[in-house]
Order: C-alpha cells, then sequence, then structure tokens
C-alpha cells in the first residue's frame, strides 16, 4: 500500500451510489446483517477509504454503511434498553475487494457487476475471501499509522511475522474472521456503534495484568471518531471450541464434567482479574431494582415480539420480582465488567488442555453503554448454565442429569477460584437464568427459528419449578 493511497481521494457518495443496487441486494443475505430477508430502505457512506486503487489488479476498498430496513414486522423489532424499538440505523463494516474479473476461485465471493458510476465495468467481491488482499491488509495492521480515517494501532511487544497465509473463517455469528498462518486470526467487526468497543477493551485490560486466559490483541484499528473495527490476536491453533466439544464427548458417551469444572475455574480467574483491573461496585436497592426492572421490561419485549413466550410470561416475571424484593430487603451484590455473552462456544480447549476465552463484546443485541456496564457475576455464571442445558437438547440427551451434572461441576470450578458458589446466590442466579433464556428466545426467533424449541423447553422449567434443572 503506498504512500499514496494514504490520502484517499474518493467521493464517498458516488462510489457508493455506483455499489447501492448490489449492495441492497446482498447486504440482507449476510449472516451478520440484523436486518435479514427484508430490504434496505436507507443505505448511505459513513466513511470510504481507498486502501488500494482499482487501478491495480485487485482495488480494496473500507466502507463503513449506515443502513435500515422499512419498519419491521413484530418479530424483528429490537429490544434495546429494555424497550422495544424500531430496528434503528445500523452501521456495519465492508471489506471489498474490486477487479475488472473474477478469478473462478473468489466467485463465492461475488457482490456483483458494477453497471454505473466511478466502478462501472468493475466486479466487487467480498475481500475477506482474497488472500492477496488480506495479505496486503496483515501488512498495514503490521504498521501503526493512519490511513484516511482509518487508524492502525499494535503493541509493540507482539511480534508478527509478514507473509502469514490467511484464509477466512467460514463459521461465523455476529462478525468475521480471517486466521493468518495458524499463528494470528484477525476479527473485523460488522455491526460497529461508536464508542469503546468490549472486545478489544477487555482483553487489552486482561493481557495487560498478564492474564493468560485471554488471548492478547497483537493489533487493532479503529475509524474517526470512534468506531472499534477489528483486532488481531494470537490463534489457538487445534483448539477445541466448547461447544463441539461437549458435542462429541456426549456422542462418544464421555464424562464432561471435568471439562465443566475447568471451564468454572477459568470464568472465576478472568472474573478476578477484570475486577482488579476495572472498576467495581456495590449494587444496593435502587440498582438491584433497576436491574430487576430492565429484565422484567425485556421479557415484555420479547413476549411481544414472540407469541410463544407469552403463556409464560407471568410465572417468569416471579424471578425478577424476587430479585426487586431481595433488593428491598437490603441485600446488596458485587458488580464488575463480566464477559457479558459467555457460552460452551466462547471457550477455547488448547491442545495441552488450558481453558481461554473469547468474545467479550457482550450481546450484540444491546446497546454499548449497557454492555460496559459493571453487573454480578451471575450474568456469566447464568450465560454457562445455560449453555449446558443447549448442549444437552441439541445433541437429543434423554438423560436430563447430563446438564445437571455439568452445571453443578461449573459451579464447584468456579468456587475453586473465586471462594464462593455462584449457588449461593439462588435468587439472583435464577433472574439471571431467566433473563438469558429470554435473551435466547428472543434471538433463535430472530436468528434461527428451528433453534426455538431450545431456550423455550428451558422457559417451560424455569416456569413451572423456578428451576432450569430439568424436574423428570
Ligand atoms: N484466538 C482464537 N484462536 C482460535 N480460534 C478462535 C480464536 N478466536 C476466535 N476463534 C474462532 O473463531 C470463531 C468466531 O470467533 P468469535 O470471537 O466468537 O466471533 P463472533 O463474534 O463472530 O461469534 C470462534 O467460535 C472460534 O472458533
Ligand atoms: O457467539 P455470538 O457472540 O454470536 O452469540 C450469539 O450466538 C450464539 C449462537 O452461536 C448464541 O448462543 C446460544 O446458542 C449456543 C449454541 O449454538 C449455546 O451454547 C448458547 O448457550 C446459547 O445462548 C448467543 O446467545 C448469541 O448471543
Amino acid at each position: 500500500m503506498s504512500e499514496a493511497a494514504t490520502r484517499p481521494s474518493v467521493n464517498s457518495g458516488a462510489l457508493l451510489a455506483s455499489l447501492d443496487p448490489l449492495l441492497r441486494a446482498w447486504l440482507p443475505r449476510q449472516r451478520w446483517f440484523a436486518g435479514k430477508g427484508r430490504p434496505i430502505s436507507v443505505l448511505e457512506p459513513v466513511t470510504v477509504t481507498e486502501l488500494l486503487p482499482a487501478s491495480s489488479p485487485s482495488g480494496l476498498l473500507h466502507l463503513l454503511v449506515r443502513a435500515r430496513g422499512p419498519v419491521p414486522p413484530a418479530q424483528d423489532t429490537a429490544v434495546e434498553g429494555g424497550h422495544v424499538a424500531e430496528r434503528a440505523t445500523d452501521c456495519y463494516q465492508l471489506l471489498i475487494g474490486v477487479r475488472r474479473t473474477l478469478p473462478p476461485h473468489l466467485a463465492p465471493a461475488l457482490i456483483g457487476h458494477v453497471t454505473e458510476g466511478p466502478l462501472a465495468g468493475f466486479t466487487v467481491y467480498e475481500a475477506l475471501h482474497d488472500p492477496r488482499l488480506m495479505a496486503l491488509f496483515l501488512e498495514r495492521l503490521r504498521m501503526p499509522g493512519r490511513h484516511g480515517v482509518l487508524r492502525f494501532e499494535r503493541d509493540p511487544g507482539a511480534d508478527i511475522p509478514s507473509g502469514l497465509a490467511p484464509r477466512v473463517l467460514a463459521a461465523e455469528q455476529s462478525n468475521s474472521s480471517v486466521v493468518y498462518g495458524d499463528t494470528f486470526i484477525l476479527k473485523l467487526f460488522r455491526r460497529v456503534t461508536p464508542g469503546v468497543n468490549p472486545d478489544l477493551e477487555l482483553p487489552l485490560r486482561l493481557a495487560r495484568r498478564g492474564c493468560a486466559r485471554v488471548p492478547a490483541p497483537a493489533a487493532w484499528f479503529h475509524a474517526d471518531p470512534a468506531y472499534g473495527l477489528g483486532v488481531v490476536q494470537p490463534y489457538l491453533a487445534g483448539a477445541d471450541d466448547g461447544w463441539e466439544l461437549a458435542l462429541r464427548m456426549i456422542g462418544k458417551g464421555e464424562d464432561f464434567t471435568g471439562e465443566a469444572r475447568a471451564i468454572g475455574r477459568a470464568t472465576a480467574e478472568v472474573h478476578t482479574e477484570l475486577a482488579a483491573a476495572l472498576p467495581t461496585v456495590t449494587l444496593g436497592r435502587a440498582q438491584v431494582e433497576i436491574i430487576a426492572d430492565g429484565m422484567a421490561e425485556r421479557l415484555t419485549a420479547a413476549a411481544q415480539a414472540v407469541p410463544a413466550l407469552r403463556p409464560y410470561a407471568p410465572a417468569l416475571l416471579t424471578a425478577f420480582e424476587a430479585l426487586a424484593d431481595l433488593g428491598g430487603e437490603g441485600q446488596s451484590w458485587a458488580a464488575q465488567r463480566v464477559h457479558g455473552d459467555l457460552h460452551l462456544g466462547q471457550c477455547l480447549r488448547a491442545p495441552d488442555g488450558t481453558w481461554s476465552l473469547i468474545d467479550f463484546e457482550g450481546e450484540p443485541a444491546r446497546p454499548l453503554a449497557e454492555r460496559r456496564l459493571p453487573q454480578p457475576v451471575a450474568r456469566d455464571v447464568a450465560g454457562m448454565l445455560r449453555s449446558f442445558d443447549y448442549a444437552a437438547y441439541s445433541a437429543e440427551l434423554r438423560a436430563p442429569e447430563w446438564a445437571a451434572d455439568c452445571r453443578a461441576a461449573y459451579c464447584v470450578g468456579y468456587a475453586d477460584v473465586a471462594g464462593r458458589d455462584p449457588r449461593t446466590d439462588p435468587v439472583l442466579l435464577r433472574a439471571h437464568e431467566t433473563d438469558k433464556a429470554v435473551y435466547e428466545v428472543l434471538y433463535e426467533a430472530r436468528h434461527r427459528p428451528d433453534w426455538l424449541p431450545v431456550p423455550l423447553a428451558a422457559v417451560r422449567r424455569l416456569a413451572r419449578n423456578g428451576s432450569a434443572d430439568d424436574d423428570h
């Protein structure tokens, strides 16, 4: 990337106008696009940066675009701050490759052929699939400095070699990732919000404390004014993700409680380090009530969006009322920064058996400010407890003991390190587990309707006996 390219001269309005019809067709088909399947009513540029001009064999454009769908049907409403809101305008990050003709191996990355404007006659495509472009992008990440509105930073102690071969990761959920030579992984955030991205903030803080449970950021980049856009971390080659591993071990009839206990210990270690690195607070009566009210509001909103949840709402509400009551009686809890969306898929086991935690972004649907608030550690514990239930259900386990045993082992592992078993606070835990199950109902309704029965089964149990453990 030449010096000239550091002064992008593209006319962003004209450029996006020429890409407009192609992006309108392509964006709603992407897994990370929030308004999936619906036509886009607004599409406008936020920033356009020419990383490589289209005149080179392949050009590379970095785009932040604002997109909004039409007034959504009830199921697609967003629950933000506990309120059902029309899906606000979202800002997305795109890396677009530009070529005269697309070689066959890049055909799956095709966005379309441009017919008008500055890129008329060119073919545009998802650059993450192009090893040549992603190799150049890593070079850019290796060099701290600015490139138009983009700001690249790097941990001075990190040694990122040049020439690492890139490959895009296929299994993505909310974001996109490229692995470099099996030693580093670049995560590109897709739906971006102005402000500090906790998926960079927390791993950086943990790394500075020497916490080895989280891959330490080696390089990262932002856009002005304050969009966190991506982070490069060491890639844990050969690691198993907890979700795949649990399903595999279930399939082979192997015991998972040892792993569950180890994940509990890893969670407690990360919590201990986060509490030491960032502010903690004690939640008094007013804050506990605010938390309980937020949960109740999210329940109301989710029940409005997902009719199958409605019959259980009154019984679920009692979990949040019990929390508010305990707050009223003067019970207080410590709150600190937490992972925010912890589940088996966020736990990686290295070949030596060590567990690490990844993806500190929090629940993607929540506003950033809310995700960065101190919260009881029960939020993460509840996420993991729900995950054991998901695994048992997905494996169609007839034996409910599997999930119950793993849930118990996880809490024991947590207590090994934290000195306190999360089950010591049953009201707090039940409220958080109920809140998580409600979130999952909405998440599945929006993203994977076939999976809706999984959290709904837990909702039924929580409504019936106040516990997500099966009562058979
Ligand atoms: N440091 C890492 N080492 C190995 N694999 C990783 C690492 N970070 C992420 N992954 C893999 O990439 C996948 C997606 O990463 P994640 O941060 O969870 O992204 P998303 O926010 O899109 O869910 C993970 O499930 C994991 O398999
Ligand atoms: O990994 P993400 O940050 O994208 O998290 C979202 O997607 C998860 C699904 O991949 C979802 O997790 C739910 O399904 C998991 C199994 O696929 C299960 O282990 C989790 O317990 C369950 O919550 C997560 O909720 C969502 O935010």
